[in-house]
């Protein structure tokens, strides 16, 4: 659906997006995740011809995109991070407005306004102008005017920002939707919970180059870190914590705040010997909870940085 390659982005002497490459397949929801300023809204950008860029290559549908390729541009729906609707029309006319660019016939296109009204659960509103619409309500009507005219391939650039969790969830579902329809979906956002429920593959961004990509599960496998165990423990002496780092697959412990932090690596089964070390010693624990690794432990593993600081 989109190929990327080589693509260089500079903004002055800033190097927005710096040799960025991507493959996005047909029917697959593809996570775009990197902290502010990393250039995913430069890459969709680019992507779709909104801004020159200084090298490298776009495809999308297999062929060359360019500012005035309107036959691919009409299978593609987009929605944008700012809002970008018109505060004079209604609801319904703005979803009517811009499904219009594309479709022309007005029995196909009232059909295809109500149903993106129905789907983005807008029908109480169609008369609303967006002014009066909460910010949830709005960022849906924003999502209804770049899908109504059904298109092949959707790009979303971070639509669920400043959204209450009811409606994040509602769009977050709604996509879901779309994608089971047919739709290949384009998904950029800091918050890597969304992307871990939505995605089914995942390209991570910092500084304009992609770290890493694959499935969740292969991004996963990348890092050393198997295991997260924390440990609510009363009192442990330094020599005592020297003792849990020397454990056979321990990878890191820390003690902050009453809290045992130990990270152990892949089928280390480090919680067994951790919480016999804890009874020989005598050390009394309250609450203890395991946790898999993350997206943000994958971020943090290869940028030594947290994905929002
Ligand atoms: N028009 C511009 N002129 C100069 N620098 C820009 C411009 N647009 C973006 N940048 C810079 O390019 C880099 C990438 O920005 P971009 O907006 O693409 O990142 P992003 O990952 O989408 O961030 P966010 O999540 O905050 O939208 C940042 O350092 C940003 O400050």
């Amino acid at each position: 659906m989109i190929h990327v390659k080589n693509l260089l982005k500079r903004y002055g002497d800033l190097v927005a997006l710096d040799h960025l490459s991507l493959d996005i397949k047909e029917g697959e929801i593809f996570g775009l995740l990197g902290p502010n300023g990393s250039g995913k809204s430069t890459a969709i950008n680019c992507i779709l011809s909104l801004l020159s860029f200084d090298k490298g290559e776009i495809e999308i549908f297999g062929k060359k995109m360019t500012p005035d390729a309107y036959e691919s541009k009409r299978n593609i729906g987009i929605v944008m991070q700012n809002v970008a609707v018109f505060d004079e029309l209604t609801v319904y006319e703005n979803i009517d407005y811009f499904c219009g660019l594309y479709v022309h016939d007005k029995s196909e296109r009232k059909r295809l306004v109500e149903e993106a009204i129905d789907f983005v659960e807008l029908g109480n509103f169609k008369k609303f102008h967006p002014k009066k619409l909460s910010g949830g309500l709005l960022r849906r009507l924003n999502i209804a005017c770049g899908i109504a005219h059904r298109p092949k391939l959707i790009i979303l650039d971070e639509p669920t920002v400043a959204v209450d969790p009811q409606s994040r969830n509602k769009i977050l579902e709604g996509i879901a939707r779309l994608n089971k329809q047919g739709a290949t979906i384009v998904y950029t956002s800091h918050y890597m919970e969304e992307v871990e429920q939505l995605c089914s593959r995942i390209a991570i961004l910092d500084k304009g180059r992609v770290i890493a990509s694959g499935t969740q599960e292969e991004l996963k496998a990348m890092i050393t870190l198997g295991e997260k165990i924390t440990i609510e423990a009363f009192s442990i002496n330094e020599q005592e914590l020297q003792q849990l780092r020397e454990l056979p697959g321990v990878l890191s412990v820390q003690w902050i705040e009453k809290r045992l932090v130990i990270k152990s690596g892949k089928k280390a089964g480090s919680l067994e010997a951790v919480l016999d070390f804890l009874k020989t010693h005598e050390i009394g624990f309250g609450r203890i909870y395991s946790e898999l690794p993350t997206l943000n432990d994958v971020f943090l593993e290869i940028t030594g940085k947290q994905l929002r600081d």
